[in-house]
């Protein structure tokens, strides 16, 4: 059996501001980066073989605060594939594969591209154009932002990434780590749950708590 935890990143500096982020790249907040250490202080025990982030800084930021609190003090260590899954244990030597995870960064697994809305307000723009409007924009399936991706493209972009590239890792009997965003992760979820359209509305993923799920018997489920 192999453990994946999916951890969406700490409260960022948009997330307490209030403004739509996307792909947008900032940095945790102060509350974030205490959410990224309280996170990893739940995960201490478990011994990751892998980790896969997105490219952009807050989920990498949380990703690396988290493992400052593993037990296995092993250094977690960006490697750059050029586009696939390098032999990266040729890079270094024995003694130093020992005393490193691999920490891959992938576009994949972005926040959802909110378009025209990055950089504005949440509020301001649901004065705007209705809080039903807004609500639509951020948590339905299938209607897209001005010019950005709604749910179902996300998925098109993070369910591949997640069957072809996370789950050989769970299917290799490694521990795995994922560290990424709201909207990223609900299509994640709601893959493995099997939500429907409708019950994605309701998906919620809080900043900086572990949502832990298990590899066992040839199927991802959640573990508690
Ligand atoms: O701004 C964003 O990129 C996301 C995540 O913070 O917002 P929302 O929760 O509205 O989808």
């Amino acid at each position: 059996m192999s453990k994946l935890i999916l951890i969406r990143h700490g409260q960022s500096v948009w997330n307490k501001k209030n403004v739509f982020t996307g792909w947008v790249d900032v940095p945790l907040s102060r509350e974030g980066v205490d959410e990224a250490l309280k996170a990893g202080e739940q995960i201490a025990g478990i011994e990751f073989d892998v980790i896969f982030t997105s490219v952009q800084i807050r989920a990498i930021e949380t990703a690396m605060i988290a493992m400052a609190a593993n037990n296995s003090q092993k250094t977690p260590v960006v490697i750059h594939t050029e586009g696939k899954m390098a032999e990266w244990t040729t890079i270094y030597n024995d003694a130093m594969s020992r005393n490193v995870i691999p920490v891959y960064r992938d576009w994949h697994l972005n926040e959802r591209y909110y378009g025209e809305l990055q950089g504005k307000n949440k509020a301001e723009t649901a004065e705007v154009y209705g809080e039903e409007q807004v609500h639509i924009w951020r948590r339905s399936y299938d209607v897209a932002p001005p010019a950005g991706e709604c749910l179902k493209d996300t998925a098109e972009r993070t369910i591949p990434f997640f069957t072809e590239t996370i789950l050989p890792q769970l299917q290799a009997g490694k521990n795995v780590l994922v560290s990424a965003h709201g909207n990223s992760l609900r299509s994640i979820v709601m893959h493995i749950d099997g939500l429907s359209e409708e019950e994605v509305l309701k998906l919620e993923i809080p900043t900086g708590v572990p949502l832990y799920f298990e590899y066992k018997d040839g199927v991802v489920k959640r573990a508690m």
